[in-house]
């Protein structure tokens, strides 16, 4: 196993600063969660060929596979020798290579097994495998036929095979150094954005390597602002690009005060969140200036948000009887208008979902259509429940509810009617972002 190293990255939920996000002058609070994407690259035996292949395997999906043929008969050339489309892993291979500029003389040929956790994937009529350090669900579909969760498959896939490609072309890759970090972020940024055609905010690569954290945008220029690869000048833009351009971002780390939680709800089909980002843009755009203040109160909610839960992690410290007195009136559902900082969440969050609900009803984009306002609403009534909201873009695919540790919101829902359609999915809240991990800890599940 010399050869060979594993990595994983984390999924994420964005809490507060859905559609803002995609402004630079906006921040979100985005959580990583306990659902990651893993991969486990190694070197196979060298060539004396003048190319080398770049295997993505997906066991997991029908035995999904992409093979990667990299050749340098001027500039480089990266195609898939059996034509199957996976953009993602397609603009990752084509970024590292460009960036490592690797020799393709008898270079090893690489292969990469991906595996994704349960809680990004809708269970259907998959199969469990597991050893005693993993376990992953096993679908006789091809990945893109599998439902998705809305975890960010695509984030985590693409920011866990930069980083292994990276370790097996820059060696000495070290994913606990911040100089490393930044560079699968920015790798796994460009590779993103350039694969999905539209340029999200980020939000979900940078939680996919950094962790839970409070977020600002960089300037989407700085990658449409890159030539064409095609261009002579493509690969020192794109080294200036990664190495030495001032990204001007945010990614603060943080973590939900002690003992809250988050608990996911999956409610039913995904959101199309292209569609829902692009009749929201037409909305703002058709009701300058008033969206503009439909943003600002929005923005001001989110930021009262965070605030609020700094100010639980404040106390947690610093009056730790006080704090842990706060937990138990969430817990027994008693009154706790009396409570300063619960009321400055709530309110705070209630004020960004009227303004979702607004933006609902004149965008016709489903942001937070009345059947989600229904389940959140009824969601605040739970025991233990701090907030709730419609998480990222909206829409009907999920809800997220921020609660007490302690708080069993599956058997408090259990045979309720109003709360049928939402299955409450098996991970939770995690702090960080792209790690190491052992290879042998995947033997046996293929
Ligand atoms: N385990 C995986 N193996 C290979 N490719 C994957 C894997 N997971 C995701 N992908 C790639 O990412 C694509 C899904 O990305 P897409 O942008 O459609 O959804 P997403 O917004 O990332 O999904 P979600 O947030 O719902 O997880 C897949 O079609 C595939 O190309
Ligand atoms: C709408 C948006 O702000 C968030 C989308 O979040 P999600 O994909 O629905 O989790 C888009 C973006 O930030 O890329």
């Amino acid at each position: 196993m010399t050869n060979t190293r594993a990595f994983s990255a984390p999924g994420k939920a964005l809490l507060a600063g859905g559609y803002l996000v995609l402004d630079p002058q906006y921040r979100s609070y985005v959580v990583a969660l306990s659902s990651r994407m893993h991969g486990v690259v190694r070197r196979k035996t060298s060539n004396s060929e003048s190319w080398f292949i770049v295997t993505v395997r997906s066991t997991q999906f029908n035995g999904d596979e992409w093979n990667y043929k990299v050749s340098k008969p001027a500039g480089y050339e990266v195609y898939e020798v059996n034509g199957l489309r996976n953009p993602f892993a397609e603009q990752v291979v084509k970024v590292v290579v460009s960036y490592c500029q690797p020799n393709v003389l008898n270079m090893s040929d690489v292969a990469v097994e991906i595996y994704s956790d349960p809680g990004y994937h809708s269970v259907g009529e998959s199969k469990l495998k597991k050893n005693e350090e993993k376990q992953f669900r096993f679908h006789d579909s091809t990945i893109t036929e599998v439902p998705k969760t809305g975890l960010g498959s695509s984030a985590g896939l693409v920011t866990v095979l930069t980083t292994c490609l990276l370790s097996v072309f820059c060696r000495g890759l070290d994913v606990g150094s911040e100089k490393d970090l930044g560079i699968i972020h920015n790798i796994s940024q460009i590779a993103h954005c350039q694969a999905q055609g539209k340029v999200g905010s980020g939000f979900d690569v940078a939680a996919a390597v950094f962790g839970s954290i409070i977020y600002q945008r960089f300037d989407a220029k700085l990658i449409e602002n890159l030539p064409t690869s095609q261009s002579r000048d493509y690969d020192a833009a794109l080294r200036d690009l990664i190495d030495t351009t001032n990204w001007n971002f945010t990614h603060d780390n943080i973590t939900l005060p002690s003992g809250i939680r988050l608990i996911m709800g999956d409610v039913s089909s995904g959101s199309e969140t292209t569609k829902l980002v692009a009749k929201v843009k037409t909305w703002y755009n058709e009701n300058y200036p008033r969206s503009l203040n439909v943003y600002r109160e929005i923005n001001d909610g989110n930021s009262k948000f965070i605030d609020g839960i700094e100010k639980l992690t404040e106390l947690s410290k610093k009056d730790p009887l006080s704090y842990e007195s706060l937990l138990k009136a969430l817990d027994s559902g008693s009154d706790t208008k009396a409570i300063p900082v619960i009321s400055q969440i709530r309110q705070a969050i209630d004020q960004v979902r009227r303004n979702f609900q607004l933006m609902t009803q004149e965008s016709g984009a489903d942001i937070e259509p009345p059947v989600q306002t229904e389940l959140l609403n009824q969601s605040m009534q739970l025991k233990g429940v701090l907030t709730g909201v419609v998480p990222g873009a909206g829409g009907y695919d999920a809800i997220a509810l921020v609660t007490t540790e302690s708080a069993n919101i599956p058997s408090q829902t259990l045979n309720n009617e109003r709360f049928s359609a939402v299955t409450w999915l098996d991970l939770r809240q995690e702090n960080i972002g792209v790690i190491e991990e052992n290879p042998l800890h995947y033997e046996g599940l293929q």
